[in-house]
């Protein structure tokens, strides 16, 4: 079946504004005079939680500390997945140069020059790739892993609350996120993989 050009043009341009009103309207959090605006500095605690930098930093200082090769191997596959994020949400924002919803205030905890736009969200890459690498190489309860996957969902719900974000950003960074573990999981470093990234971190 051949669509006809001007009526995916035109579907893709109401999907477009649908996405945009939808998320002007779910912007609760995006200034404090707004509807929700009262829970801005609890969202804005969520948006620390899913950032760049405490995940690398708080990583490097994990590989810095272990005295266990297993442990070892875990966090240096994490930092590979988080500097991976970090290139391929940079490279995609660059590409597609989709600006920030206008009723964003950009007062964002360190950001670098992609981050004024907007396409994909890389809270959402982030907290989706961190997901899956967690349930995955964490042996961990029942309760936790649900606590998992819940920051996961509101780390990303946060950015169109907060009006960072429109829907379309997050459900794309999340998708990206999800298939990104999958390359990590392709190439996953190990002594025998990258011996001299191993030897590196080696006491
Ligand atoms: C330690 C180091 C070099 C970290 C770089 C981390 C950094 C500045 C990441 C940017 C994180 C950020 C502001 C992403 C934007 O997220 P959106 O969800 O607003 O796209």
């Amino acid at each position: 079946m051949k669509l006809n050009p001007s009526f995916v043009g035109s579907a893709l341009s109401s999907l477009l504004a649908i996405d945009l009103w939808a998320s002007k309207r779910l912007g609760v959090c995006a200034g404090e005079g707004s509807a929700w605006g009262s829970a801005r500095p609890l969202m804005k605690v969520i948006e620390v939680s899913g950032h760049g930098i405490p995940w690398v930093l708080g990583t490097f200082y994990g590989l810095w500390h272990t005295d266990s090769s297993a442990a070892r191997e875990v966090l240096l596959n994490l930092l590979f997945a988080l500097l991976l994020d970090l290139v391929m949400v940079s490279v995609v924002k660059g590409l597609v140069k989709r600006p920030r919803p206008t009723h964003n205030k950009m007062d964002m905890f360190v950001t670098i020059s992609v981050d004024k736009y907007s396409f994909p969200s890389g809270h959402a890459t982030r907290a989706a790739l961190v997901c899956r690498f967690v349930l995955r190489h964490l042996v961990l309860a029942v309760p936790l892993r649900v606590l998992v996957v819940l920051w996961a969902l509101i780390v990303s719900i946060s950015r169109v609350m907060l009006g960072r974000h429109n829907m379309t950003d997050v459900l794309f960074g999340l998708l990206l996120g999800y298939a990104l573990y999958g390359v990590v999981e392709h190439c996953w470093l190990s002594p025998a993989t990258a011996p001299a990234l191993f030897a590196l971190w080696s006491r």
